[in-house]
């Protein structure tokens, strides 16, 4: 059988699909061609070419369709179905279209280089340095296990300690949460009159996520060992509103919370009160706003300025957005500016700091980042192959793969549980290399259920990799998507995953100050050569002799052949690979309109993108019309769906490392604007924070 891929027409290779024309034409000349490929006589225009790639149409005739070895065991469909799921064929008439044919030309990057900005993350100076309770630094230091201050506490801490309000600028990963932290604890415990539990909020701290709400309360209650009449807590929609309640009317002194949450119980609980309000603070304002809290950041301060006026104000943020200096306008009152950037950043021209810094973002320098430019068929092989090279090969790799909505989390997901980690499917012990590490895979995202994740824990520490398999659709979401990883000083990577016809990103990146260094994608499908899992078997089960980038390009064909045959085993898995490439493509229309003449779902190649969702064809039935009456073309508001659908909340508790879980109200559908991805790591347990 011939998929749709490689029965392509000779044209440029940048195809749109939707429109009719063009497609008809498409599809004549595919019958055609398909004929002629069946007849055995390549086409007239590709005659040289054909003949140039004779190694790959054989490849297409004879590549097995598992690993060698017991991959068979795992999947040994004696029927397959086509991926319209139309009908039944008989197994020995399935070819693996060429990976390598009919693919756009991967174009030369030309980034332009910038000075990337920096900054320092520790200062030599210690907590003991700075005027605080003993019993605080001693918990510091023995609790937290912390003795040197990193360079935003040390400007932050002081500035906070005399009452200031501050406007909080520093790099992910550089200790933003104990900048406030320590101030709050230090001064509340130092109040004359003692804290009562039951006088309510003194400290409202307002995070973006569930997950980062849960983590400031960790740091907020070790803190506050040694001061145990003072009671934090922490509402975020993960438990249920009349528990929260009811937690809230015991009394709660310093309450960490995220924005939709915190709304939902000034419109519907009687027992919370801000009038005795001493601090409010605003943590990872960037994403706050990303994620579309405004109005909510709105409600609460109108709420609070209601009881009190008089507080201090932190804002913090690892970026410096148009929308966070508006926050910090309505928010903040004289507030001191702390950027570490403005410090340790070299400027050859003080004139243009202003708007550079407005734009750009710091990055920890112990943090590289890199960009591959895949055509789409390659992108699936290309990510497996990536995994492998890091997770199985190298010691000690953990890696996030960021994905744009939670489908094609589940599908990555299981494809590469069922096909590459080492369970029945797997090579056999003596084919894997020496330096061999057994893969595991964990998914997180906003439709599982909260025990799953609970139970997991998120583990975020000490990853080395981050993987963006979908661009991300802010220079904001990019930073931190990345500072998942090469936090305070640890050394970190990046890969973003680039279509050719989306390499304009990266300039779109470098106009922010970020600098990305190309990998070749050949160098990455390399590691195919150090399995022999991948080695083609010719009939009588003789290996291919092939050498080089021949060799490289067989073995991707292995491993296509073998997520093709993973997902045209059932009807079931061909649907859910369906919908998961739908998913996909209603994720691609959401760009926000700035970034649409680099991601546009028409420049969209349906049929190769298919394949890199195991499909053989392009499914019939989708088009850019059938997507677009789905998916808005905005972004939607994250936490449309929510209000009326609490039901899901509690399912969303610490699913994606950005929801608050009010945001997007837990449908099974598609979400735009979270953070979706799953973590890769050796099977052994890694070392935990803390
Ligand atoms: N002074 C310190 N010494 C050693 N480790 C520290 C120190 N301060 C913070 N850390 C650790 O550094 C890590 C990152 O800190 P934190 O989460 O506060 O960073 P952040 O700036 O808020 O990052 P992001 O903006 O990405 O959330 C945490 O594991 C924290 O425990």
């Amino acid at each position: 059988m011939a998929t749709a891929c490689s029965s392509l027409p000779d044209r440029p290779p940048r195809t749109y699909f939707g429109r009719r024309q063009a497609q008809t034409k498409r599809q004549a000349e595919a019958t055609k061609r398909k004929h002629q490929v069946s007849s055995g006589a390549p086409p007239a225009k590709r005659r040289n070419e054909i003949s140039s790639l004779s190694a790959k149409e054989t490849i297409d005739k004879e590549t097995p369709r598992t690993f060698k070895g017991s991959a068979h065991k795992t999947f040994p469909p004696k029927t397959y179905l086509d991926s319209t799921g139309s009908g039944r064929q008989e197994k020995p008439c399935i070819k693996t279209s060429s990976l390598f044919k009919n693919n756009p030309e991967i174009p030369a990057l030309h980034r332009a280089v910038v000075k990337q900005a920096r900054e320092q993350v520790f200062s030599p100076e210690a907590f003991q340095e700075l005027d605080l309770h003993p019993h605080l630094i001693s918990t510091i230091n023995t609790v937290l296990k912390m003795s040197s201050m990193t360079s935003v506490q040390k400007q932050s801490i002081p500035v906070l300690l005399e009452g200031r309000d501050a406007l909080v600028r520093s790099q992910t990963g550089s200790g933003k949460t104990l900048a406030y932290c320590i101030p709050v604890v230090q001064s509340l415990q130092a109040l004359t009159s003692k804290i009562q539990r039951s006088d309510g909020p003194y400290a409202l701290v307002l995070v973006p996520t569930r997950e980062l709400a849960l983590q400031s309360f960790d740091t907020v209650q070790k803190l506050l060992k040694p001061f145990t009449w003072i009671v934090p807590g922490v509402l975020m929609g993960g438990e249920k509103r009349k528990s929260e309640k009811a937690r809230l009317r015991k009394g709660i002194n310093i309450l960490i919370s995220t924005p939709g949450r915190l709304v939902d119980h000034i419109r519907s609980t009687k027992n919370i009160h801000f009038n005795r309000i001493q601090w409010l603070v605003v943590d990872e304002a960037d994403r706050i706003l990303d994620l579309g809290f405004e109005k909510d950041i709105t409600v609460i301060l109108n709420a609070v300025n209601a009881e009190c006026q008089k507080r201090q104000n932190v804002l913090l943020s690892a970026t410096l957005t148009e929308g966070v200096t508006r926050l910090a306008d309505i928010s903040l009152h004289n507030p001191v500016s702390i950027s570490v950037l403005d410090k340790i950043w070299d400027q050859p021209n003080p004139k243009e700091d202003a708007s550079t810094q407005l734009d750009s973002f710091a990055i920890p320098e112990s943090l590289d980042q890199h960009v591959v430019l895949v055509p789409s068929k390659l992108r699936l092989v290309c990510l497996a192959a990536f995994i492998l090279q890091k997770c199985k090969f190298e010691k000690d790799q953990k890696m996030i793969v960021f994905f744009s909505s939670c489908e094609l989390v589940e599908f990555h997901y299981s494809i590469f549980v069922h096909t590459l980690s080492c369970r029945s499917g797997a090579p056999t012990s003596e084919q894997l290399p020496s330096a061999s590490w057994p893969l595991k895979f964990l998914r997180l995202h906003g439709n599982m259920e909260q025990e799953d994740v609970a139970a997991r824990g998120l583990d975020l520490p000490h990853v080395t990799w981050i993987v963006q398999y979908s661009a991300p659709s802010s220079p904001a979401e990019y930073i931190h998507r990345i500072g998942r990883t090469a936090r305070i000083g640890c050394h970190g990577s990046s890969l973003l995953i680039l279509a050719p016809s989306e390499a304009e990103y990266v300039n779109s990146l470098a106009s922010h100050k970020i600098n990305v260094s190309e990998i070749k994608m050949e160098d990455i499908l390399a590691v195919l050569t150090k399995d022999d899992c991948f080695k083609r078997r010719q009939r009588g089960a003789q290996k291919s002799h092939a050498t080089g980038s021949q060799e490289i390009r067989e073995r991707a064909t292995v491993l296509q052949t073998v997520f093709e045959d993973y997902v045209h085993s059932s009807e079931r898995t061909v649907s859910w690979a369906k919908k998961a490439l739908q998913s996909f493509i209603r994720a691609y229309a959401t760009y926000p309109r700035e970034l649409k003449p680099i991601f546009h779902v028409r420049s969209l190649h349906l049929g190769h993108v298919a394949k890199s969702f195991g499909l053989r064809d392009a499914p019939r039935n989708l088009s850019v019309s059938t997507v677009k009456k789905k998916a808005s073309l905005k972004r939607p508001d994250p936490r449309r769906k929510t209000r009326n659908k609490h039901h899901f909340v509690l399912a969303e508790v610490l699913h994606s490392e950005y929801s608050s879980g009010l945001e997007a109200g837990g449908t099974k559908g598609g979400k735009q604007g979270k953070q979706w991805g799953f973590q890769v790591a050796p099977s052994k347990p890694g070392p935990r924070r803390e």
